[in-house]
């Protein structure tokens, strides 16, 4: 991978409705050419927004965002032309055939008549929807649609690719065939910037991840660097039949910081030197907990996004208190 920047975000914030939403807040990163940077946070957090910047669909209140060089604002031609996005509702042309919709966006990025209906028929067969090539957008499924809007963004060979939520809304087949996919592009050469909250699946593929919040960057390095900042604790995952009480999670709290998992599942992330009381609470006390299962597990890129999330909140709270003192 080369170390040159595709992209530049300086010092970025977005401000909507005159004032009443600051949906950036003063971010600034850059993207490598040919890495696969994620970019995580919880709902709201100011992730569509600031890649809608980066191809140009929504300009910057404050900073700029440069494209090899320039700024996206005065090279929108460039951009269009170079950066294929794949947004969270990705269709206009609803009234076209499935075929036309990936076979004209073939043609608009520059491909000839044979290599765009080369890659269209390749797509439908990637994709298992060949049966469904005539059917007007509008009248196939919603994970269908997706799809062919997958499809939008990898024909051509763009060398940049933005994946607004990729895989939402689609069967863990078409899932994986996507990530695949984009794995597939990125080993081509393609930089890949996606938006996802699958987190777990986004771990086996990205290189670097920016956690985003309340429209503010909290971090953005390598999964593995950002993993070290809670390799010093062990992940105990619990899994009881009864539900989880909260009880349970009193009884826990005091030996480090939980996540609830579902209904029935918790984990449990503990310093080293705390883990054999966990162990031992687990094994012969219980205070009349049912616990089906228990494992330690190492830490994944949720557990990081958990923990960077957990601390600028706590920073927040502090400066909050520290204002109003
Ligand atoms: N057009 C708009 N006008 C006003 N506020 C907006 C607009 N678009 C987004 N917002 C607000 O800006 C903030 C950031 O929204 P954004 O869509 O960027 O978040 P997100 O991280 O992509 O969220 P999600 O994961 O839910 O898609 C939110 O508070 C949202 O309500």
């Amino acid at each position: 991978m080369t170390n040159v920047n595709i992209y530049e975000i300086d010092h970025v914030t977005k401000v909507y409705k005159k004032g009443k939403v600051k949906a950036n807040d003063d971010i600034s990163f850059h993207v490598n050419e040919g890495e696969i940077l994620g970019l995580l946070g919880p709902n709201g957090a100011g992730k569509s927004t600031i890649i809608n910047q980066m191809v140009g669909h929504l300009s910057p209140t404050e900073g700029s965002i440069r494209f090899r060089g320039v700024d996206v604002l005065k090279q929108s031609h460039d951009v269009a032309q170079n950066v294929a996005f794949y947004a969270q509702d990705p269709h206009s042309l609803t009234s076209l055939k499935v075929w036309e919709v990936l076979y004209f966006t073939g043609r608009l990025r520059g491909m000839s008549k044979e290599a765009a209906m080369m890659e269209t028929e390749e797509l439908l067969a990637r994709f298992e929807m060949e049966e469904h090539r005539n059917k007007i957008l509008k009248r196939i499924s919603g994970g269908q649609k997706r799809m062919v809007g997958i499809g939008t963004t990898l024909i051509g060979n763009s060398s940049v690719m933005i994946f607004d939520e990729p895989t939402n809304e689609l069967d863990p087949k078409k899932r994986r065939l996507v990530w695949d996919l984009i794995q597939e592009k990125n080993q081509q050469g393609t930089t890949i910037i996606l938006v996802t909250h699958n987190v777990l699946e986004a771990e086996q593929v990205v290189d670097r991840v920016a956690v985003i919040n309340h429209g503010k960057l909290l971090a953005i390095d390598h999964v593995s660097k950002l993993k070290q900042k809670v390799d010093q604790r062990l992940k105990f995952e619990i899994t009881v039949t009864s539900g989880i009480v909260e009880s349970l999670i009193t009884h826990l709290e005091p030996y480090g910081t939980i996540n609830r998992n579902g209904d029935n599942r918790l984990r449990l992330l503990v310093e080293k030197q705390d883990a054999s009381r966990v162990l031992d609470w687990i094994i012969s006390d219980r205070h009349g907990f049912h616990i089906d299962e228990y494992a330690i597990v190492p830490p994944s890129l949720e557990d990081v996004y958990f923990h960077i999330d957990k601390e600028a909140e706590q920073i927040g709270n502090a400066q909050r208190e520290a204002v109003t003192s």
